[in-house]
């Protein structure tokens, strides 16, 4: 039998995101507390996705360089299920968040190369996020609606589990995911700018449209 492909929809900020989400099968959803984002929520924003959330799909709180204070903090606020690392956070402070807070980290791996995908299996992560690199000068670690060459993730040969990101949308998920597939590790497809209808703002009509070009492919 094979595990049933992974789908986490990125930078909620509305209950009806999440719904949108949640309702058409997502098995994950990402709030965004990395302070250079359009999709930033605040403690109340959050609390209401996760609301939807719970016990339909896992809670995950994206960080890119906030202090361990405020990863600990917003957990304790929120009741998170994940942590994900967007950052230029080092293998220490990855150890520390599942050690003190208890929660398995999901480590974003910015990638170009089959080397650099290769190199990840020397991180600390219970997971793995591939992700295109940023814009040259871009402050935002994350969700530029960029892709990276599906072809470097050959280079990963690791055991731990990895989602692909970075540009998908509707119309190429498929074709994602089919190159993803034969490489060891692959569980599932990420996603933030491509179901969005304008910076930082969900389209359920895109969620939707993205879930199911997954589902099929
Ligand atoms: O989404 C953001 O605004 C963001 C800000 C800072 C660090 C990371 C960020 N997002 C990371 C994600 O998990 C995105 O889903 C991933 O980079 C894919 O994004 P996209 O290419 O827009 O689908």
């Amino acid at each position: 039998m094979t595990s049933p492909l992974l789908i986490k929809i990125c930078g909620l900020r509305t209950s009806e995101d999440a719904m949108a989400a949640v309702d058409n099968g997502a098995q994950l959803g990402g709030l965004v507390f990395a302070q250079a984002s359009p999709r930033r929520v605040n403690l109340r924003e959050a609390h209401k996705v996760r609301d939807i959330l719970f016990g339909n799909a896992e809670v995950v709180g994206l960080f890119a360089d906030n202090a361990f204070e405020e990863i600990a903090a917003t957990h304790n606020a929120v009741g998170l299920d994940r942590i994900q690392l967007h950052g230029g956070e080092d293998d220490a402070f990855a150890e520390r968040i599942e050690k003190e807070i208890g929660l398995p980290v999901l480590r974003a791996i910015p990638v170009a190369t089959a080397a650099e995908a290769e190199a990840a299996d020397r991180r600390h992560a219970s997971a793995f996020l591939f992700d295109a690199k940023p814009p040259e000068g871009s402050a935002q670690k994350g969700g530029h609606g960029v892709a990276f060459d599906w072809d470097a993730l050959a280079g990963y040969k690791g055991e731990r589990k990895f989602l692909l990101a970075g540009g998908l949308t509707p119309e190429n998920v498929a074709e994602a995911i089919r190159a993803a597939r034969q490489h060891s590790g692959f569980v599932g497809v990420d996603v933030s700018s491509g179901v969005e209808r304008g910076k930082g703002v969900k389209d359920a009509g895109l969620i939707k449209a993205f879930i199911e070009a997954a589902k099929e492919a």
